[in-house]
């Protein structure tokens, strides 16, 4: 099959990758509810057919955080993409550098800052959870400086980890000791291509930013106890000040869903936020980012630059966050199925999959650039606010 689109790749990734990974990206927490609604409530929105203006060129581009990027979109970090193809968060970030987009690379990604940095020649952003170990945080917020990152993005819907079952049930989580890596090998095993890519020829597996708090314990189980012991349950609005203190570039913080939080960061001087429930994997059962970014952005709009995530599947869903509030979409696993799928070249095609539907939603709207995309171009702008 060829892909037409971003869901085409969800099926080719399907089809290439062993059981367990397939299920860790696509899978959300608990019952899924928020995860469905991420999608569903962005589907609900109809956009508003507008004809007859001249719209024979339209600008795509944008400026977020002081830089020009030639799309209003920005590949989301996400944790283990370096799995899913050979040295996968290089091939990806290239991918992002060819469209003129910001790549994030997440803290427990597998390929290291340094990896990323050396593979690409436009920065990018980092990711960064609150770990516990505040002289481990300072180290790695220093070695992204080091690699020019361009914004720091500061991860805080992640205190606690969410259950997602389905991990327990693919035997990724839950399956320890030999019988666990007996299921996972036996998965692999039934999906030679991606075997021989990244299980054979994709080595070193392990998290590269973590890897020297780690030394020799780089099997799952470690990923997923490392995760469970480090991340801090304690993280609160004064640990921003402790990042203020470190950072000196732009700030966004993700995983805001409510309107107080927004005002919040705001006032702490945040340049950024990212509306987002981390793509439903984490409390089931909030809202959809759709239904969550319209108050938020009445509240906070001109004080800081929003950013949205969840369920961002096609270029009309990313004209959409748009038009609901937001000044630029983040792509989470739309672009992990790419690479799944095609490595850097399957980022690449996806990318340029969602630019021409981007093209088409803003013709049809009558935008001809991204400022002039609002309410006005939705059919109820209120309705899911
Ligand atoms: C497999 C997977 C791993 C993720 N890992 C991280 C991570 O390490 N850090 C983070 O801030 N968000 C992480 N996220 C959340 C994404 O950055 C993003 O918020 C989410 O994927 C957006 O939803 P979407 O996938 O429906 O587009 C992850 C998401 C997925 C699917």
């Amino acid at each position: 099959m060829k892909a037409a689109s971003a869901l085409d790749y969800r099926e080719l990734a399907r089809k290439r990758l062993p059981h367990f990974l397939f299920e860790y990206i696509d899978g959300g927490s608990y019952s899924e509810v928020t995860l469905k609604r991420n999608v569903a409530d962005l589907e609900e929105i109809a956009l508003r057919q507008r004809v007859l203006t001249d719209v024979s060129t339209l600008d795509l581009s944008t400026e977020l955080f002081g830089r020009t990027q030639l799309l209003p979109i920005a590949l989301a970090p996400i944790g283990l993409a370096g799995m899913n193809a050979r040295r996968g968060e290089v091939q990806a970030a290239r991918a992002a550098q060819t469209a003129g987009i910001p790549f994030c690379l997440s803290t427990v990604s597998a390929c290291s800052l340094d990896e990323v940095a050396a593979g690409t020649s436009q920065p990018f952003w980092f990711q960064l959870y609150m770990i516990r170990d505040r002289a481990f945080m300072r180290d790695l917020l220093a070695k992204a400086k080091a690699a020019q990152c361009s914004a720091l993005v500061f991860t805080v819907d992640m205190p606690v980890p969410g259950s997602r079952y389905r991990d327990y049930r693919s035997g990724l989580a839950g399956a320890t000791g030999l019988m666990g890596a007996a299921r996972r090998a036996i998965q692999a095993a039934l999906r030679p291509a991606w075997a021989y890519d990244v299980a054979l020829r994709g080595r070193p597996h392990q998290l590269g930013n973590v890897a020297p708090v780690l030394g020799k314990n780089t099997g799952l189980e470690d990923f997923f106890a490392w995760m469970r012991n480090n991340f801090d349950p304690t993280v609160s609005w004064n640990d921003l000040t402790f990042i203020r203190e470190i950072w000196d570039g732009p700030l966004i913080i993700k995983g805001i869903l409510d309107v107080d939080d927004a005002k919040a960061a705001a006032d702490l001087g945040a340049d950024g936020i990212v509306v987002s429930n981390h793509g439903g994997r984490q409390l089931d059962g909030v809202p959809s980012t759709a239904r969550a970014l319209p108050p938020i952005a009445d509240a906070v709009r001109d004080r800081l630059t929003i950013l949205a995530d969840g369920g961002v599947r096609s270029g009309l869903d990313v004209v959409r966050m748009l038009a609901l509030g937001a000044h630029g979409v983040l792509l989470g696993r739309a672009w992990v199925y790419a690479l799944a799928a095609g490595g850097e070249k399957g980022v690449d095609h996806m990318l340029r999959l969602i630019e021409a539907e981007i093209r088409v939603a803003m013709a049809l709207t009558s935008c001809r650039n991204i400022a002039e995309i609002g309410p006005g171009t939705l059919v109820a702008p209120g309705r899911l606010g």
